[in-house]
């Protein structure tokens, strides 16, 4: 008892002392904020959160709030998802888009908690819901690039706060797809034709099972679409998906 008031005492000094020789900073920006691991005023401000209403499939905001109750867009009615609900933390605009960028570009893992733990609150009816999570994965010559998954950091760390269980082996890209980026939405849907396989030891773990799918933006929905195909060919019961940040361009 009084070795851990001890333990907890000594580690509030080190975060103090460790304030006062590197003062907290906005994570996306870097000016100063009173808390660690924190967005500063500003950008805050640059951050479009998405609230209902929403479209109950994409996850999309409305524009009005119509006061009836769950919605679809005409976006979800016209091309359906392969995945049955998408969530996002925000807009991939301003703020969303400068954090989604330096954490896969700029190397700024420790952006991944904070990221994480947004995701967690945004997805919390996807999770309550959820057997698994599952990343979308990367290539092996993409991630031997980059030399991380952003997807399995944000995966492992919203497993670790909500409790669920994270399997980063249960899906793998098998096709070298070209980033998303300039292509359009038709060729992005062909890029990713056929780019994910369950491996053989994650078939037995999905099988039957709700799993949340994890990604850092969703686009046109053509990754979370194809990721969605393969798990579900392979027996998983649904397939949810959870980003960071949702473009609402043509409804996804
Ligand atoms: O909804 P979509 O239209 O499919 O776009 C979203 C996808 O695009 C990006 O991946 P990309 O394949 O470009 O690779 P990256 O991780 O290197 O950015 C992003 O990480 C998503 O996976």
């Amino acid at each position: 008892m009084v070795g851990s008031a001890l333990d907890s005492g000594l580690r509030r000094l080190a975060a103090t002392a460790i304030g006062l020789i590197y003062p907290p900073t906005c994570i996306a920006c870097g000016a100063a904020t009173g808390q660690p691991h924190a967005l500063c005023a500003a950008c805050w401000s640059g951050l479009r959160l998405i609230e209902r209403p929403y479209c109950e499939r994409l996850g999309t905001p409305f524009a009005l709030d119509l006061g009836v109750g769950s919605l679809i867009s005409p976006g979800a009615l016209a091309e359906p998802p392969v995945f049955g609900r998408a969530r996002a933390v925000a807009v991939y605009d301003g703020t969303a888009r400068d954090l989604v960028h330096r954490l896969k570009f700029s190397d700024r893992l420790d952006l991944g908690r904070t990221m994480a733990r947004m995701m967690a609150a945004a997805g919390s009816e996807l999770l309550d819901e959820a057997d698994l999570i599952v990343p979308v994965p990367l290539h092996g010559l993409r991630l031997w690039r980059r030399r991380f998954n952003q997807s399995a950091l944000l995966a492992r760390e919203i497993g670790r706060q909500s409790g669920k269980s994270c399997d980063l082996r249960a899906l793998a890209r098998v096709k070298a797809t070209r980033p998303q980026v300039g292509l359009t939405r038709r060729q992005r849907a062909e890029n990713l034709q056929g780019a994910f396989r369950v491996t053989d030891a994650g078939r037995a773990r999905i099988i039957g099972r709700r799993l949340v799918l994890i990604d850092d933006v969703a686009t046109t929905g053509a990754t979370g679409n194809a990721a969605a195909r393969a798990l579900l060919r392979a027996g998983a019961a649904s397939v949810d998906l959870l980003t960071f940040a949702t473009v609402t361009r043509d409804g996804l």
